[in-house]
């Protein structure tokens, strides 16, 4: 090296050196005001200098509770687009648990093109270290940041940012993994950051055309859902919340909480099923609610049950359901059954007003896409004002088993579109009360043996004595009267 470029070097050195070191100073001795003073107009001076804008977009925002849409729309569109350029990606198990997704992993930087414009992504996190004897964790707080040269400021801020919102909005909702939230006592203590809500992944495989139903019913209720899905700018236009509420009543086992399966998948939405017993309070339901997101379906299974509807507590099965008596029940198949209200009448004080101010009040602030859907199985037992259109706009009736609705029973469990024995089924249905369940079990084949004629016979057997019996009654019955 000449002695010339080596002194220029040297002096360059020293300079940055002597800098570096009364910055050192400064930053040890000086008043905080003025170090702060220092670095405020440092930073701008080298803002002059730098060309280039930086953009960050963290999980967390304000409230940090709620992780922030626009981190998952940019997690999302870089899933995509970064799997292609990034050299380190993790991998998470995708939809449906069939595949695995990529995305980019931390601190890894991708470019992107924008209308000739570069952009650098990178993904990063901050590690604040937990404070001593705090009783939470470590916290990570992680965010993207966006660079790109100030002359194309207009571009990316007008229009990039807002295709990667929508395109990364796009994807979330094509690979949406719906959930099934429930509400269990305890769970929120875990973890400041723990939700009121435990999920599991919702794969129910229940869809409109898989359940025993009339066609004209079925082709209602569809009509139904996607006016209530497409109709965001008729809600608002009218001043009201987009909400519906559904009614769903009838026996047991005549499909109500399939139907909520098969209006979740039909919609693609997130089904939040309250548990109202192991609600606290009024309160306790208030940040339940809140705490459900859009698109989703908040269900409370057999209210009837779950509340203190008219201040008498009730049991569920005081009362058997016309046509179906001890003999039949013991013959039903079992289908899981919640508890009666008695059971958690000693811990929750959720009162029918506080459930109608939700559904009228708070809940209707929250916006966005609800439904809310009520189960029972004693209609006649509710207080109307829960029940009065406005609250639960639809009544769905869901009752026995009728030949139009085996028929697609038949198709699933059997196969069968067709076949002589329809006709005895069809004489002897339109007799007796049988719900789908009882259909759908004496359709199933029980061993590799069976085959659909016997399944058909098995259910043939099940309606002929069911028949025999309802005969009896009624003779008996009449003797009844006579000797009266
Ligand atoms: N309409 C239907 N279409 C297809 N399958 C049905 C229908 N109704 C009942 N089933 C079958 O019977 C089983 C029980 O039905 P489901 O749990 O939906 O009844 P439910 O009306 O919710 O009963 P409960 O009042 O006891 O809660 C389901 O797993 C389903 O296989
Ligand atoms: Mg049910």
């Amino acid at each position: 090296m000449p002695p010339k470029m080596f002194e220029m070097w040297a002096t360059m050195g020293s300079t940055i050196a002597s800098l570096m070191f009364m910055w050192a100073i400064v930053r040890q001795y000086c008043p905080y005001e003025v170090r702060r003073y220092l670095e405020k107009y440092t930073h701008q001076l080298m803002s002059f200098f730098y060309p280039y804008v930086k953009i960050s977009i963290h999980e967390f925002t304000g409230d940090r509770l709620k992780r922030s849409e626009a981190y998952a729309a940019v997690e999302a569109y870089l899933s995509v687009n970064s799997s292609k350029t990034a050299k380190r990606l993790k991998a998470e198990m995708g939809k449906d648990s069939t595949n695995l997704v990529l995305s980019m992993d931390e601190y890894e930087r991708v470019t992107d093109e924008f209308k000739g414009a570069k952009v650098w992504w990178v993904s990063s996190k901050i590690v604040s270290p937990s404070r001593p004897m705090s009783y939470y964790p470590e916290q990570e707080k992680r965010y993207y940041r966006l660079s790109f040269h100030k002359r194309y400021r207009e571009i990316i801020t007008e229009a990039y940012l807002e295709h990667v919102i929508r395109e990364g909005k796009e994807i979330l909702s094509r690979n949406r993994q719906r959930k099934l939230y429930t509400n269990s006592p305890g769970y929120k203590w875990l973890s400041y950051k723990q939700t009121m809500w435990s999920h599991i992944v919702f794969e129910h495989p229940a869809t409109f055309d898989t359940m025993a139903l009339e066609t004209e019913k079925k082709k209602e209720i569809v009509e139904d859902l996607v006016t209530f899905s497409e109709s965001k700018d008729f809600y608002t236009r009218i001043g009201k919340a987009w909400k519906r509420g559904y009614l769903l009543y009838g026996p047991p086992g005549t499909g109500k909480s399939t139907m909520i399966a098969a209006m979740a998948n039909f919609l693609n939405y997130d089904v939040y099923d309250l548990e109202l017993t192991a609600v606290k309070d009024n309160t306790e339901l208030r940040k339940l609610l809140i705490e459900t997101t859009s698109k989703s379906i908040i269900v409370i299974e057999d209210i009837d049950c779950s509340l203190d509807l008219t201040g008498q507590r009730k049991k569920k099965a005081e009362k058997p359901y016309p046509g179906e008596d001890e003999a039949e029940k013991a013959k039903a198949v079992e289908v899981p059954k919640r508890e009666p209200y008695e059971e958690g009448a000693a811990t929750s004080k959720v009162t029918l007003s506080g459930l109608l101010n939700f559904i009228d009040g708070l809940w209707s602030a929250c916006g966005g896409e609800r439904l809310i859907v009520f189960t029972t199985n004693y209609v006649e037992k509710l207080d109307p004002a829960l029940i009065r259109r406005g609250r639960m706009d639809k009544h769905i009736e869901l009752s026995y088993c009728s030949f139009e609705g085996f028929r697609v029973l038949a198709k699933n469990y059997l196969n069968l579109k067709t076949h002589e024995m329809f006709e005895r089924v069809e004489d002897l249905i339109s007799k007796v009360k049988i719900t789908p369940a009882d259909v759908a079990e004496n359709l199933m084949p029980k061993s590799p043996t069976d085959d659909p004629e016997k399944c058909l016979s098995r259910l043939i057997q099940a309606l002929e004595e069911m028949k025999r019996t309802d005969e009896t009654k009624e003779e008996s019955a009449k003797e009844e009267i006579i000797q009266s």
